[in-house]
């Protein structure tokens, strides 16, 4: 089903939505934070779906105690290192993990820059130990409004050269694109590539807007696009690439069932898609999980499972060097 003479990558992956269970019970013990289990099994459906929730608010409520023991630096490093050893033992050959440095700053007041500073030491001690090539993507959290997500997005230029691309991530129905027009551009302007949370709670109208203000070459999700042909006509056209998440999708109740998922349209209409976990803490799945799923329930032929796996190292933020090197790793 996994092609292993194709690289493996995963390129929608939330390192704050990938903290294990066991890691956060520790944590919470070591820092004496008051979790809402009494051991590492009653935790975990406050911290996993059980089944699918309601909507994207509710799928994203189950990442708050993952980010409740970041107490302070070494805990931001332990999640970043230990969210390498995750993607190598996944059998991920190249990852893109991001972050969001509010996000995880919030609850214990750390400072913005340190703990971006932190995710990437603990990611590239994860290199030094680990199989896996990781690329960082800075998110801002849309959710918490304009002023917020500045201060983000300075504590991610301020290590620019460590990332690859800046994201938008969160409530998008509560919290438009517009809202962020010149955060993207400050990040566009320091060189960033940009991918965007799109058309999952909002309608293809939200992709638009990702794309033509806030310059997206990638868009998270866009499971919305299929209700807008001339949307999918130049998602094609610019080769713009889709970062699907069908058990997220699921998950969130952006789709009611694998079934009425678009991806085998997505697939038809010749968009550059790839396969991708989201929070895979969150969901208790692996990237082989979701090349299970579409072979067994989005009924995806052999061929049609390689040309995802292709995808997803065509539209990674990759030099041409680099995606040589990741081909020739597998040769
Ligand atoms: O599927 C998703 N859709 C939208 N936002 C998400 C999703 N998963 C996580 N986050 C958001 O990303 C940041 C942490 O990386 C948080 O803002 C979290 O709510
Ligand atoms: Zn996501």
């Amino acid at each position: 089903m996994i092609d292993t003479s194709i690289p493996l990558v995963d390129l929608h992956r939330h390192l704050d939505g990938n903290v294990r269970i066991r890691t956060i019970w520790e944590l919470g013990q070591q820092h004496g934070i008051k979790l809402p289990a009494t051991s590492v099994e009653s935790l975990v459906p406050h911290v996993q779906i059980q089944g699918k929730e309601a909507d994207l608010l509710g799928f994203l409520a189950k990442l708050d105690w993952m980010v409740a023991v970041l107490a302070d630096l070494d805990a931001v490093r332990r999640v970043a290192y230990e969210n390498v050893e995750d993607a190598a033992l996944s059998g991920l050959d190249y990852a893109e993990l991001r972050f969001s440095p509010y996000y995880m700053a919030h609850n214990h007041q750390l400072s913005l820059p340190a703990v971006v500073e932190a995710v990437i030491d603990g990611v590239n001690a994860g290199m030094r130990d680990f199989n896996t090539k990781v690329k960082l993507i800075g998110i801002l959290s849309r959710t918490y409004g304009q002023q917020t997500c500045l201060d983000e997005m300075n504590a991610l230029l301020s290590y620019h050269q460590e990332l690859v691309a800046v994201d938008l991530a969160g409530d998008e129905l509560g919290f438009p694109g517009e809202l962020f027009n010149e955060h993207f551009k400050k990040a566009r302007d320091a060189g960033l590539q940009v991918t965007v949370h799109a058309g999952e709670a909002a309608g293809a109208a939200s992709i638009w807007q990702a794309i033509n203000e806030l310059g997206a070459v990638r868009i998270g999700h866009g499971v919305k696009a299929v209700e807008d042909a001339k949307l999918m006509d130049y998602l094609a056209k610019q080769r713009i690439g889709i970062e699907s998440c069908p058990t997220s999708n699921l998950h969130t109740s952006t789709v009611a069932s694998y079934d009425a998922h678009p991806l085998k349209q997505f697939i038809d209409a010749g968009l550059l898609v790839g396969l991708n976990t989201d929070d895979p803490g969150v969901s208790n799945i692996d990237i082989a999980h979701e090349y299970r799923i579409a072979q067994q329930e989005l009924q995806l032929t052999a061929e049609q499972l390689q040309q995802l796996q292709r995808n997803g190292v065509e539209m990674a933020f990759l030099s041409a060097s680099e995606r040589k090197a990741l081909y020739a790793s597998k040769s």
